[in-house]
């Protein structure tokens, strides 16, 4: 049958269809501890200022700014030492004019106090401490609220939560934070020719990477992967497989069996059941499927290894970015020089794999356009995207790129 470019979807046709299929997951309240890299779907506000009381910044002696004036080496002043309070104690007395309280980092001050003399400048005393410096008032105090005042929103909706973000809820008091939950993604390899790494292979047979790769993309961006032993090339197995797990997934993603072969067992056990199949004018990841099954959104990717991880990339990435809340879900473009001259196939979009070091501004292609080169996607840090109008580059000429370390 020839190929008619012209009735194969677009890439962008195709992941709109793949961001509306995944939609946008539930907001839940989430232990700070699970919250990395989620987004916030509601604004915050802090339950206490930051700080929450008037407290020193250094280890030394709380004063009257007026009782240590003048104080030098030359001509030190004497006190004594009314009280002791390390951080953490709830009740402090007042300072009484003429006295000083031995005072830690972080301890509060006492009423009366308006500066702090660090220890440096003392002979450390316990009972009596010698000064041989002075303080304007307000030195090494950290005031109630400079930080974040109590009820001030401190983080707002569609922030993405990183370790900054989440100390800031745990200081001012907040142990979840409201956020889309992570999605449960099934992950689902198929091929009767598929082997588990670590077990021995016949002739014929090769190791499974599919599921460890896509399951590896499922969690660098959130989301949480249930592999599923991959099942031989038998419709009823796949279904029973899936039956078996589907009920608490967001997304099922399989890879394999969709193309124009015999034994192609994802299109002859979904086909029909609420997943169509279709070609995307993209290479890799030319033969595609998505739609509902068992009422659970499932996309279903080429088995090529480079073509199911350019689908994720370009399909499921960002639909599942999307549907966390986050704001930012392609990757960042780039121009640079391409290095040696490229073809492409008229009609399709193609992603080659290239090389963009730090400080070049030549991309170098790296292997050919072949789905199964899986080292050469792995030596890669981005991909070289030439348009469907495009069929060939020459070297030297300006690129797009996608960056994948970026
Ligand atoms: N007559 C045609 N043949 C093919 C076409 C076509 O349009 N007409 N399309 C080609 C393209 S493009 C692709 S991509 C593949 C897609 O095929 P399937 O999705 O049916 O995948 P399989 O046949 O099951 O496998 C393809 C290839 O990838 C290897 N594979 C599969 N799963 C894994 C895995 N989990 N880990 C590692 N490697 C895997 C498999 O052994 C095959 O070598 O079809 C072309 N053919
Ligand atoms: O379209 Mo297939 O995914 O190139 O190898």
């Amino acid at each position: 049958m020839p190929e008619h470019a012209s009735s194969k979807r677009t890439v962008d046709d195709h992941r709109a269809a793949v961001t509306e299929l995944i939609g946008s997951l539930p907001v839940v309240r989430q232990p700070l501890a699970d919250c990395l890299g989620l987004v916030l779907a509601e604004d915050v506000a802090a339950t206490v200022s930051l700080p929450p009381f008037d407290n020193s910044a250094m280890d030394g002696y709380a004063v009257r700014s007026v009782d240590v004036a003048g104080a030098s080496v030359e001509s030190p002043v004497r006190l004594p030492v009314a009280d002791d309070i390390p951080a953490g104690r709830t009740e402090v007395e007042p300072l009484q004019p003429g006295t000083v309280h031995r005072i830690m980092t972080g301890a509060p001050l006492p009423p009366g106090a308006d500066s702090i003399i660090k220890v440096e400048l003392t002979d450390g005393g316990t009972e009596r401490v010698l000064i041989s410096g002075d303080a304007a008032p307000g030195t090494h105090l950290r005031r109630t609220g400079e930080d974040v005042r109590e009820g001030a929103t401190v983080l707002t909706a569609g922030t993405v939560l990183g370790p900054p973000q989440l100390g800031l809820a745990a200081a001012v008091g907040l142990a979840d934070l409201p956020v889309r939950r992570r999605p449960t993604v099934l992950v689902l390899s198929t091929g009767t020719e598929l082997v588990e790494p670590g077990k021995p292979l016949r002739g014929g047979q090769i190791y499974e990477s599919n599921s460890v790769l896509l399951a590896a993309a499922v969690r660098e961006i959130g989301g949480q992967a249930i592999v599923l032993r991959f099942v031989p090339d038998d419709v009823e197995a796949f279904r029973d497989t899936i039956a078996r797990h589907i009920g608490d997934a967001d997304l099922l993603i399989t890879s394999g069996g969709v193309s124009a072969g015999a034994y192609e067992v994802v299109k002859d056990a979904l086909d029909g059941h609420g997943v169509d199949f279709m070609k995307v004018a993209v290479q890799p990841g030319g033969p595609q499927g998505l739609g509902r099954y068992l009422d659970t959104p499932t996309v279903t990717l080429p088995g090529n290894p480079v073509s199911a991880a350019l689908s994720f990339e370009l399909f499921v990435r960002p639909a599942l970015l999307g549907a966390l809340g986050h704001r930012v879900v392609d990757r960042p473009h780039a121009t640079a020089r391409l290095a040696s001259p490229l073809r492409s196939p008229a009609g399709k979009r193609q992603y080659r794999r290239g090389r963009l070091d730090r400080g070049t501004v030549d991309v170098v292609p790296v292997g050919g356009p072949g789905s199964h080169l899986l080292a050469s996607f792995a030596a890669s840090n981005c991909l070289i995207v030439l348009d469907e109008d495009t069929t060939e580059v020459a070297a030297g000429k300006d690129v797009d790129l996608l960056l994948l370390d970026g």
